[in-house]
C-alpha cells in the first residue's frame, strides 16, 4: 500500500519551531510571495491564527501547541501544578483565535494534560508533546493519503475545496493527501480545484501546492462544481473537515454543503479526509457548532480592490455542516467509515 516517494512532497513547510520562535509561513502572502512570520508570543501566535496567516484545522492546531511552548518560555513557575495556572490565560487566548476547527481545543488539550502528568521537567515536557502533536499529524496524513486511494477506481477524476494539503497540516495533507497517493498510485487522472471564494484558498494555495508536486490542476470557479459533475469529469469530491461530530455531521470551509448535494444528484462519491484529531464526539450534531463568521470586508474587495459598492451588506459565514447522510466515507488514520452515522463514528471513536 505503501509506495509512494514522501520525500517529494516535504518541500513546504508551513510551521517551523527554531528552538526559540516559531515561524509561520504566511499564508495571506502566497502564491507570489514565500515569506515567513516569525513568532516570540503566544499572543503573536493568536493573532496568526485570528488573521489567517496560519491556518488550515490541523495546521492552527499545531502551531498553538508551540505557542503554549512560547507562553511557557515567558513565566517563572515553581513547579507544572504553578506552570498550568500561569498559563492558562495564555491558553484561553490561543483557543479564542478561531472557533470552528476542533483541533485548535484538541492540541491545547493535549498541552494541558502533558502539563499534568509532568513532574519537575515540564518545560521539556510541553516542548516533546508540542513536536508530538506535529510529527503525528504527519504520519496520520500519510495514512489517511493510502486510505482514501485505495477507494478511487483507476482513471479517476476528483475536484476538491479549499486547501487541505501541506500548509493546512504539518505536511502531506489531509484531502490533498489522498489525491496525492491517488495521482501517484495512477487512480487519479485528472484533479479539479474551486477556487473557494471568498479567501480564495483553492486558487492562491491548493493548485500553487499542486503545481509545486508537478501534478497537473485544474482550476475552476465555485459555481462550476454542478457543471462539471453533470459532465462526468469527476467520480469523487473529495474534502477535509474542520469539525467531525459524533453522527459523523462535518463541518468545513463554505460551500462544501453544496458540493455534496450536487456530489449526490450527479452519483458522484463524497470523500471527507481529516485526523482523528478533527472528531469531536463531544457534539452531538452539526446544528451545535459554531460556525465562524468573518468579516464582510473579504466580500468587499478581491486582492484588495474593492469591487462592491459602498453601502452594500455582506454576509460572510466561512463554515458550513455538511449533514453525514451525503457524506459516503470519512477517512481518518484509523480506516474508513462507510456512510457515517453516529453508531459507526460510535464504533470508531467511542464515547
Ligand atoms: C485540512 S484543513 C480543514 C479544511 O478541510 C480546510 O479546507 C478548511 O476549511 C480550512 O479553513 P481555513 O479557514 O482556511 O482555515
Amino acid at each position: 500500500m505503501d509506495d509512494i516517494d514522501y520525500a517529494r512532497y516535504d518541500r513546504i513547510r508551513p510551521i517551523r519551531w527554531t528552538g526559540d520562535t516559531l515561524e509561520l509561513l504566511d499564508q495571506r502572502k502566497l502564491p507570489f510571495a514565500t515569506e515567513y512570520l516569525t513568532c516570540t508570543t503566544s499572543d503573536e501566535v493568536a493573532s496568526a491564527i485570528h488573521a489567517l496567516a496560519v491556518r488550515g484545522a490541523p495546521a492552527i492546531g499545531i502551531a498553538a501547541a508551540w505557542g503554549v511552548v512560547l507562553a511557557e518560555r515567558a513565566i517563572d513557575a515553581t513547579d507544572a501544578i504553578d506552570a498550568a495556572a500561569k498559563l492558562e490565560p495564555a491558553l484561553q487566548r490561543l483557543n479564542a483565535a478561531r472557533p470552528t476547527a476542533v483541533n485548535l481545543a484538541w492540541a491545547l488539550g493535549r498541552m494541558r494534560a502533558a502539563l499534568a502528568r509532568a513532574g519537575h521537567d515540564w518545560r521539556d515536557a510541553l516542548e516533546r508533546e508540542a513536536a508530538a502533536i506535529d510529527t503525528e499529524d504527519l504520519a496520520a496524513n500519510r495514512r489517511m493519503g493510502a486510505l482514501g486511494a485505495s477507494l478511487i477506481e483507476p482513471g479517476s477524476g476528483v475536484l476538491t475545496h479549499c486547501n487541505t494539503g501541506s500548509l493546512a497540516t504539518a505536511g502531506f495533507g489531509t484531502a490533498l493527501g489522498v489525491i496525492r497517493a491517488g495521482v501517484a498510485q495512477g487512480r487519479i487522472d485528472k484533479v479539479f480545484a474551486g477556487e473557494t471564494r471568498p479567501w480564495l484558498q483553492g486558487a492562491r494555495l491548493t493548485v500553487w501546492e499542486l503545481q509545486q508536486d508537478g501534478i497537473d490542476a485544474t482550476l475552476i470557479a465555485d459555481s462550476a462544481a454542478s457543471h462539471l459533475m453533470k459532465g462526468g469529469k469527476v467520480q469523487w469530491v473529495v474534502v477535509g473537515a474542520d469539525r467531525i461530530c459524533a453522527n459523523g455531521d462535518t463541518a468545513n470551509k463554505i460551500g462544501t454543503y453544496q458540493l455534496a448535494i450536487a456530489a449526490r444528484h450527479h452519483g458522484v462519491g463524497f470523500m471527507v479526509v481529516a485526523p482523528s484529531s478533527t472528531v469531536d464526539m463531544a457534539t452531538a450534531s452539526g446544528d451545535l457548532i459554531e460556525i465562524e463568521e468573518r468579516d464582510a470586508a473579504e466580500l468587499h474587495s478581491v486582492g484588495g480592490s474593492r469591487t462592491v459598492a459602498e453601502g452594500i451588506d455582506a454576509w460572510n459565514p466561512v463554515f458550513d455542516v455538511t449533514p453525514h447522510d451525503l457524506i459516503d466515507a470519512i477517512v481518518t488514520e484509523r480506516g474508513v467509515i462507510r456512510r457515517p452515522d453516529a453508531a459507526s463514528m460510535r464504533a470508531a471513536f467511542g464515547g
